[in-house]
């Protein structure tokens, strides 16, 4: 296990090159991998281990849009496609992909299958860290471990294809067989990580439903809709809202945070705009603390788990939250965005 150095802080990572994927293939040469969920990580993960030599059945509610995206990807009915029962009926290692509230209602199911030595593989320590509202608590003959991709399965999968890999966590919960961890190794490359990072279920949970609902995707979405306000109540032009807000954002400036970090992308803008944005990171750091450390404590608390649960086990919730999606959509801000991305064919 190499130790690398982060700012300071040694921690332990498992690389590709100390953990092969022929060492990988060999680990699981006996194994089944019944991948559950067909949604967005259970393609992502299934076809990476399908090409990378693992033996992969998929488990799906039949007549479902996820039963006939699996078999164009070529998972075949009664042979590597099978009713959610029958494929854990038939796995060693049981990957848990349905949706977080999915998971819930499953358990009942997957449990009376399992098997004594079986592995469950989670992608998140959701449904084990908050057991208390999900139920989901394994028997102790079953070896459970986490590898958690930090990052969408449609990137995941990208990623692979491109050859590279996606950073994941990976965990042990439970070890019956004396194997898990190795196991958990594994799968980590199997399913096309570029770096494991070893951590417990509980950070894993915490610091993704934070990450999620915070800098990636909540406090991104929440700040760019407040900053394109601004100018157009000022009367900017949609156009010039949107790409001094969006548009430069992705297109120019995040993928050189990217590369070479912060520092790097502001030494590569004008000096004005350096003075400008130093002086303002603070203000805007100590007005969203706060709201971070809210959303920690939520989370913290389980109640993040339990809207989580409470939304997704509500029937018709999918038609809700694709109303919800579409009116972002088709707000102003977006629709400005569908017409700039368009203009980027032009290049
Ligand atoms: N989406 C991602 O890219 C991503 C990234 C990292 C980790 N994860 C984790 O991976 C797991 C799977 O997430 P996802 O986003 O792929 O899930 P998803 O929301 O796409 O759902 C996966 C599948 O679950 C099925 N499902 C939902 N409820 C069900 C039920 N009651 N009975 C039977 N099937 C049901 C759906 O049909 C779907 O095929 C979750 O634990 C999630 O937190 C997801
Ligand atoms: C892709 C994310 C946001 O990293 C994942 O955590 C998820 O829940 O989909
Ligand atoms: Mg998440
Ligand atoms: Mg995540």
């Amino acid at each position: 296990m190499a130790k690398i150095n982060f700012g300071g802080v040694e921690e332990t990572v498992v690389t590709r090159d100390e953990y092969p994927l022929a060492k990988a293939q060999e680990t699981l040469k006996d194994e089944v991998i019944a991948v559950i969920g067909y949604g967005v990580q259970g393609p992502g993960q299934a076809l990476n281990m399908r090409d990378n030599g693992f033996k992969v059945i998929v488990g799906q509610r039949k007549d479902s849009a996820s039963w006939e995206k699996a078999k164009q990807d070529g998972f075949v009915e009664g042979e590597t496609l099978f009713s959610i029962e029958e494929a854990v009926e038939r796995g060693t290692i049981i990957c848990n992909l349905l949706s977080d509230a999915g998971q819930i209602a499953v358990w009942p199911t997957i449990k009376e299958r399992l098997k004594p030595g079986n592995t469950l593989y989670f992608s998140h320590g959701f449904g084990i860290t908050f057991k208390e509202q999900t139920n989901i608590v394994p028997p102790a003959d079953v070896d459970v471990i986490l590898v958690a991709p930090k990052g969408s399965g449609t990137s995941l999968r990208r990623l692979f294809l491109a050859g590279s890999g996606l950073n994941s966590s990976f965990a042990v919960f439970q070890d019956a067989t004396g194997k898990a961890y190795e196991k958990a190794i594994a799968m980590g490359i199997g399913v096309g990580s570029g770096y494991l990072f070893e951590t417990d279920f509980k950070k894993e949970v915490y610091s993704d439903l934070t990450g999620e609902r915070g800098v990636l995707m909540g406090a991104l979405a929440g700040i760019i809709e407040a900053q394109y306000q601004v100018l157009r109540q000022r009367g900017h032009s949609p156009s010039e809202a949107f790409n001094e807000t969006v548009e430069e954002l992705t297109q120019s400036l995040v993928p050189l945070v990217g590369e070479n970090g912060m520092d790097w992308m502001f030494s590569n803008c004008s000096v004005t705009a350096q003075r400008g944005a130093l002086d303002w990171k603070g203000k805007f750091r100590e007005a969203t603390l706060p709201v971070l450390n809210e959303l920690y404590d939520s989370v913290a608390s389980g109640q993040e788990a339990a809207r989580t649960i409470q939304r997704g086990s509500t029937p018709g919730y999918r038609a809700e939250l694709e109303a919800e999606l579409a009116e972002v959509r088709e707000s102003e801000l977006w629709q400005t965005g569908a017409t700039v991305r368009k203009l980027r064919s032009g290049r």
